[in-house]
């Protein structure tokens, strides 16, 4: 309580003293966000996509992929769409650390998923130490627990783990991302709650979702759902 309220004593003064600044076109914020409402309603926020991995469809359901070959996620829930100036602020936190972008982000990530079913745990997926080391911190966990916070919901950090340093993503084809994250994960420790839910910044193949996800099933997880940032169309 006595955390509670200084926390927002000290969100209120940060707020005077630092008036919050729209980080894509650096006009005044609005909503005490940094952002402002012109750049906001122009965020690519997706309509309808598949239940199943938040690809943009012309209308909810289930996409042929998914019908055909069910995913090891239950639901994918994406916040945006991996287009500007997503596609600016993701790679602002992720590589140069801006914890303003990775604040905003996540901020618009709690208010996409306040209407999702809610998971019993929200479990971050982890980089390998090697590349923890190399970057200093981890961008899912960044965004996951102020995510946590904002929705009241229990984080999972430290159970599941990257136990091959595997080749960035972004550097491979779909066929190499499937290869490079095969058994990339594990889970250690007691057991875990029936239900969570996956929190990484971009699903673009879902190789890394998907690897993340067969390990918490392994380890008895019933259902794992996503909820990502941004989704690559
Ligand atoms: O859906 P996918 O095709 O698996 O791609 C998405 C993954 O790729 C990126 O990480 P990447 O491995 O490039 O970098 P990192 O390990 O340095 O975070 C991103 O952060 C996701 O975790």
């Amino acid at each position: 309580m006595v955390y509670g309220s200084l926390r927002r004593l000290l969100h209120a003064l940060s707020l005077a003293l630092l008036p919050p600044r729209c980080l894509v076109c650096g006009e005044a914020g609005s909503g005490g966000l940094d952002l402002c409402a012109a750049c906001r309603d122009a965020l690519p926020v997706p309509t309808a996509a598949c239940r199943r991995c938040a690809l943009p469809l012309p209308e909810a359901g289930v996409c042929g992929p998914c019908q055909r070959r069910p995913p090891p996620l239950d639901e994918v829930r994406a916040a945006l769409l991996y287009a500007a100036p997503v596609d600016r602020l993701l790679p602002r936190h992720k590589f140069h650390r801006d914890l303003a972008a990775g604040r905003l982000l996540a901020t618009l990530m709690a208010a996409a998923f306040a209407g999702a079913e809610r998971p019993q745990a929200l479990v971050p997926v982890p980089l390998h130490r090697a590349r923890l080391r190399e970057r200093g911190y981890d961008q899912a966990l960044e965004l996951a627990r102020p995510l946590a916070r904002r929705l009241g919901l229990p984080l999972l950090d430290g159970r599941l783990h990257r136990v091959r340093a595997t080749a960035a993503q972004s550097a491979l084809d779909a066929t190499a991302r499937r290869t490079n994250l095969r058994g990339a994960f594990a889970v250690r420790g007691g057991p875990l709650p029936a239900h969570v839910a996956l929190v990484d910044d971009v699903m673009t193949t879902g190789a890394t979702l998907h690897a993340a996800a067969q390990a918490l099933r392994r380890a008895g997880v019933v259902r794992v759902d996503a909820w990502v940032c941004a989704r690559v169309p």
